[in-house]
């Protein structure tokens, strides 16, 4: 593995677990990259931005005032973007700079340890455009866009509204008189709220707003409205707009709020590729499919699996190996304290969450690939398969996103007090993902939306009607008889499958049951949504399960034997620790015994055990550089003590040795002068 500095001393922990190894570190790098060329490329591209030292700051973000830190996370936006127009678009193959790659993204990470004030503008205003505006628009504003000649957001949370989009209150009335729409606020709760970037650096945004035409409301639609003067950046008349205050995390993204006085734009300015008004104000629709318009939150959900997967995979090697140089208690008296990875309740906490970044890697590339595929068909007039994509879009953003934060945070637990430290990495990356879990579709929220057609799917089934790929296995949910266990990963994918199909069941049959006995269908279906929750999951996981162990057959098919094994052990550890997690909805779905159980438990201690030699291996097979990691604990050299008091002594309240405090208070207050 090759690192930026080939000279540094290794803590001897590390240097003992490198050379315990049994497999080929680079192997998986590829695997985990999807393929050599592309870890050649990222490496490349790497090499470019972050060698110069351009990404590193004088004084930690976190010891600045918040005003400091937008100013310093705009000044490396800034630097990071000339470096994509000049060097970096070139090397990763991309025509313009905000076409972004995954690796542009990620790389980016070096620049900011919170976020970058233009991650909107690259993130969902160039998509927005990309994807929304007719062919005539899109000549007029991507060059724009793409040049950072203009910088844009995605406003349309409002204070009152997230979720419920049809419930936005936001109005844009076209006056045929001027050929204008006329955006309005009318209310409080019809602020938008929320948007990236909005707060201070954009001045252009997509609004979605309700859209009037000749007296009538024809639902939301995208419009492009420009908010500040492009040459002095003040905010135009009619327009409202500041930033929200501090939050959670992303606190150097500037979100914003929006407000409009009969603030008016040409009729151009509405993205008419799905919908468009005519200069008298007739309405048309365009397209086939009354949910295009949601395109850009579809495509940032598909995007978003494979950002939590990178954060994962940041948070697992920080723990990892921080684990293997820390030293903790005494189980055998005659000897020295065991490395806290030795202890088995640590390695369950933190082999998860390695096999969990390979999950939802490899599943995230599945998803782009289907998604691309969804997209050629549209362009070609046919939306019959988004629906299907729309169910898994929606169970996958839920699923890795909540099931990363909630592993990112057991590295935090694994990392015992030093992992509370900012300059730990974990709670950053922790802040950063946990708010996934909520944005571009709350998880309970989407996984109703998933079960919605897990339900229609089940009753297609039942019909004995064609079923799509994805849910195929509700065929065999009628055989009256509960799915036969068996520990092979196959025999586990088949389980989680029955499970999935098990909790769809009972859901239609308690919907069915409530709607006998009076409950209206929205009712009913309300009463049975924990369930209805509970089976989105499990088709989910199922899902996940399937694919990952597809792919890394695939993957591996000419790798060498070490690093089949491992990746297989992984795989494996990934299907126990779910079935294990699953026990009693197992009992209740499968033929699976007490004795079945106890078994599956000790052959997931065992396999904990097989892999534990090769823990540093694997995160190190990640290759992620120090420069992205941010962390005391996780780097390289495993210099975790040294760190920790480097950046101890770079706190601005170690500069004075007696602090104001003093003088101010603790002594008025020690000699009773208070
Ligand atoms: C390139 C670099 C990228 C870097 C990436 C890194 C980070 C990410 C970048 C930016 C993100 C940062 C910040 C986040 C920004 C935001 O959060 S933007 C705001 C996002 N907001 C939401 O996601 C709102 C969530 N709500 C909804 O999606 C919908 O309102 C809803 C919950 C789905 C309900 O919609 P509604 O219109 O009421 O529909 P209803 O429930 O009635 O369903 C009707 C039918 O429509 C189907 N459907 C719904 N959505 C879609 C869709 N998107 N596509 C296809 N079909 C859809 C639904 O299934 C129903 O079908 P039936 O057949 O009737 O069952
Ligand atoms: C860091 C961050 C950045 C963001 N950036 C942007 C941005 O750039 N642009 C933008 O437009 N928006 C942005 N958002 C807003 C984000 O998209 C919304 O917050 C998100 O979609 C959730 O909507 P909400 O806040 O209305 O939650 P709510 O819908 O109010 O959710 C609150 C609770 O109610 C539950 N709930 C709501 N509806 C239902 C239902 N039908 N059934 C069952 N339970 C329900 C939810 O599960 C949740 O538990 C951002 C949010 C965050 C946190």
């Amino acid at each position: 593995m090759t690192q930026t500095n080939n000279n540094m001393t290794v803590n001897p922990d590390l240097a003992m677990e490198r050379a315990k190894c049994n497999f080929n570190v680079l192997e998986v790098t590829h695997i985990f990259d999807g393929g050599e060329r592309n870890t050649l490329q990222r490496k490349k591209i790497e090499d470019v931005a972050l060698n110069s030292g351009a990404s590193k700051d004088a004084l930690g973000e976190e010891h600045m005032s918040p005003k400091e830190k937008y100013e310093n996370a705009v000044r490396k936006s800034c630097i990071y973007a000339t470096m994509m127009k000049n060097e970096l678009a070139e090397l990763s193959g991309l025509e313009s700079f905000g076409v972004s790659s995954p690796v542009i993204r990620r790389t980016a990470d070096a620049f900011f340890k919170e976020v970058s004030p233009f991650l909107l503008h690259l993130g969902m205003f160039v998509p927005t455009i990309m994807g929304q505006c007719t062919p005539e628009q899109q000549s007029y504003w991507l060059p724009r866009a793409l040049d950072m000649q203009i910088i844009g957001t995605y406003a349309q949370t409002e204070l009152g509204h997230g979720t419920f989009i049809r419930g936005l209150e936001t109005t844009a009335t076209y006056d045929p008189e001027t050929e204008e729409f006329v955006l309005h606020s009318p209310t409080l709760s019809s602020y938008k709220w929320w948007a990236g970037g909005l707060g201070k650096t954009v001045n252009y945004c997509i609004v979605v707003a309700q859209l009037y035409t000749k007296g009538e409301c024809h639902g939301t639609h995208p419009f492009i409205v420009q908010i500040r003067d492009e040459d002095t950046h003040v905010p135009l008349p009619g327009i409202k707009v500041g930033e929200i205050g501090p939050k959670m995390g992303f606190n150097t993204a500037d979100n914003g709020f929006l407000g409009f006085d009969h603030y008016r734009i040409p009729r151009e300015h509405m993205l008419m590729k799905n919908a468009q008004v005519l200069k008298d104000g007739t309405y048309v629709k365009v397209a086939r499919h009354g949910k295009l318009t949601y395109g850009t939150m579809v495509f940032v959900r598909v995007v978003l699996v494979n950002e939590v997967a990178f954060n994962l995979a940041k948070a697992s090697t920080i723990a990892v190996r921080y684990s293997a140089i820390r030293r903790q208690s005494k189980p055998k008296p005659d000897e020295v304290e065991p490395q806290i990875l030795d202890y088995v309740t640590q390695q369950h906490k933190l082999f998860i969450a390695i096999a969990t970044a390979h999950a939802l890697q490899l599943c995230s590339t599945w998803l782009w690939e289907s998604f691309s595929a969804v997209l050629a068909q549209m362009k070609g007039g046919n939306t019959d398969t988004l629906p299907e994509f729309h169910a898994l879009s929606s169970c996958l953003k839920a699923i890795s996103t909540s099931d990363s934060a909630h592993l990112i945070e057991q590295c935090r637990h694994a990392c015992g007090g030093h992992g509370y430290m900012i300059s730990s990495g974990i709670p950053n990356l922790y802040n950063f993902v946990s708010a996934t879990r909520t944005y571009e579709g709350d998880y309970t929220v989407l996984l109703l939306q998933t079960a919605r057609f897990l339900v229609k799917a089940y009753e297609q089934a039942e019909a004995k009607k064609p079923l799509t790929p994805t849910v195929s296995y509700l065929a065999h949910a009628f055989s009256g008889s509960r799915a036969t266990w068996d520990n092979s990963p196959d025999g586990i994918i088949r389980s989680f499958q029955a499970l999935a199909a098990g909790k769809t069941a009972v859901c239609v049959t308690n919907m069915r049951k409530r709607m006998r006995a009076g409950l209206s269908q929205v009712d009913a279906w309300e009463m049975s949504t924990i369930q209805l929750v509970a089976a989105a999951e499990a088709h989910c996981r199922a899902v996940i399960a399937d694919t990952y162990r597809k792919e890394i057959v695939r993957l591996t098919a000419n790798s060498s034997p070490n690093v089949k094994v491992v990746m297989d052990q992984l795989t494996t550890l990934y299907l126990y620790y779910w079935a294990l997690e699953r026990t009693g909805d197992l009992l209740m779905f499968t033929s699976v015994s007490q004795k079945d159980l106890v078994d599956l438990q000790i052959a997931y201690e065992e396999l904990l055990l097989k892999i534990r030699p090769n823990a540093v291996g694997l995160v190190d097979a990640f290759d992620l550089r120090d420069e992205l990691l941010h962390s005391t604990l996780g780097s390289y050299d495993g210099r975790v003590y040294e760190r920790l008091m480097e950046e101890a002594l770079k706190s601005p309240m170690n500069k004075e040795p007696v602090s104001d405090a003093y003088s101010k208070y603790l002594r008025p207050m020690m000699k009773g002068k208070l």
